[in-house]
């Protein structure tokens, strides 16, 4: 791959849909439909496609049944048509794989270009999309735990150094980071609309997708989705949170779909988008930094993610992370983890990691 190409990236407005890999269309309908209350812009036996309540393009969620779950594609919107050849020049110049899309190869979706990017990741460009009624003011649909929009994508990878560079080439910038006091970033989260983040990229092993998330206007939303899955008996389905995030300030819900995908609910993050926008970085070793009310991680959280598809829909391997492991220098048998630096953490703050 060549990592400084010249040409112009293209101009991406946002993360905006992904396309997952399900093995029970059905049992996932109920979770996307039936739980998450996402609207159904249009389904049949291979594919249903879903928007949240705020959203007036086609989808922004992609659920196509395959044998086994994966991520199929991550899809960011660029500014016009035009910029769908930039981007598809751009990454030419990368030395990646790209292949163009006709209008409709995705439903909805107009003249795109896919690529496999330099981290291993299937991404589209698009910006033609079908235009379908948006739900914003439509409160008689709305749950009561409606969901607005996509927000952003979390992927894994194994060197987050070098997937920040390659994301900054592409115009995104840094919001916030966990770092070491060597140096060594475990997480950065970067953006190009103006909010926290786009992407979240987390070290480990990969390419690997950690979540796609989902963002509603208020926490009761989120804490009303916890009840409907304990009325249906479905609190598995929670693995992490509710809670309060440290990065992002977001209030957060992490969910496992039928497959064990991995969705976000996150509501109250803030706006980045001044040029001198700061960016702000953790200590990896303090305990407020995932979880703002010192609450621990659970254990999965850091070690499982879905597979990730090439173009041709074959798993790509996956690179193992070489550098520390986030829940191995935070946890460990000392619990390196603080609330107020250089003060030991009582047990009972790490939980089941011990
Ligand atoms: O969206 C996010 C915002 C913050 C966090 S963290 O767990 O607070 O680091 C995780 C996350 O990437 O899912
Ligand atoms: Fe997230």
């Amino acid at each position: 791959m060549n990592p400084q190409p010249t040409s112009t990236p293209p101009d991406i407005i946002r993360a905006a849909y992904a396309e997952l890999i399900v093995t029970d269309l059905a049992e996932s309908r109920a979770f996307y439909v039936g739980v998450l209350g996402l609207v159904v812009t249009y389904e049949d036996d291979e594919a249903i496609y879903l928007r949240a309540f705020e959203e007036y393009l086609h989808h922004s969620l992609v659920l196509r049944l395959g044998p086994v779950a994966a991520l199929a594609a991550l899809a960011y919107r660029v500014r016009s048509q035009d910029e769908v050849a930039v981007a598809a020049d751009y990454y030419r110049e990368l030395g990646a794989r790209v292949e163009p899309r006709p209008a409709g190869a995705t439903r909805g979706v107009g003249e795109a270009v896919r690529v496999e990017d330099p981290l291993g990741f299937p991404v589209e460009f698009f910006y033609d999309s079908e235009h379908v009624e948006r739900f914003t003011r439509r409160y008689d649909v709305h749950g009561a735990g409606a969901i607005s929009r996509l927000d952003h994508f979390n992927v894994m990878t194994p060197d987050v150094e070098a997937a920040r560079a390659y994301h900054e080439g592409l115009g995104f910038t840094v919001s916030e980071d966990i770092q070491d006091a060597e140096g060594t970033t475990y997480a950065a989260w970067m953006y190009r609309k103006p909010t926290v983040h786009d992407v979240a990229l987390t070290g480990g092993d990969g390419p690997r997708l950690h979540h796609i998330a989902f963002a509603t206007h208020e926490q009761h939303q989120i804490l009303h989705i916890c009840d409907h899955l304990g009325a249906l008996r479905q609190s598995d389905k929670i693995e992490r949170g509710p809670g309060r995030h440290g990065v992002s300030n977001a209030f957060y819900l992490y969910l496992r779909d039928p497959d064990g995908h991995r969705i976000e609910i996150y509501t109250q993050d803030y706006y980045t988008g001044d040029p001198d926008n700061p960016t702000l970085t953790w200590d990896v070793h303090d305990n407020q930094r995932r979880d703002w009310w010192g609450n621990p991680v659970v254990p999965s959280w850091y070690s499982e993610a879905s597979a990730v598809l090439d173009l041709d829909g074959v798993v790509r391997p996956l690179v193992a992370r070489t550098e520390p492991a986030e829940a191995a220098v935070t946890i460990g048998a000392d619990g390196f983890s603080y609330t107020r630096e250089g003060e030991p953490i009582p047990e009972y703050k790490l939980g089941h990691q011990l």
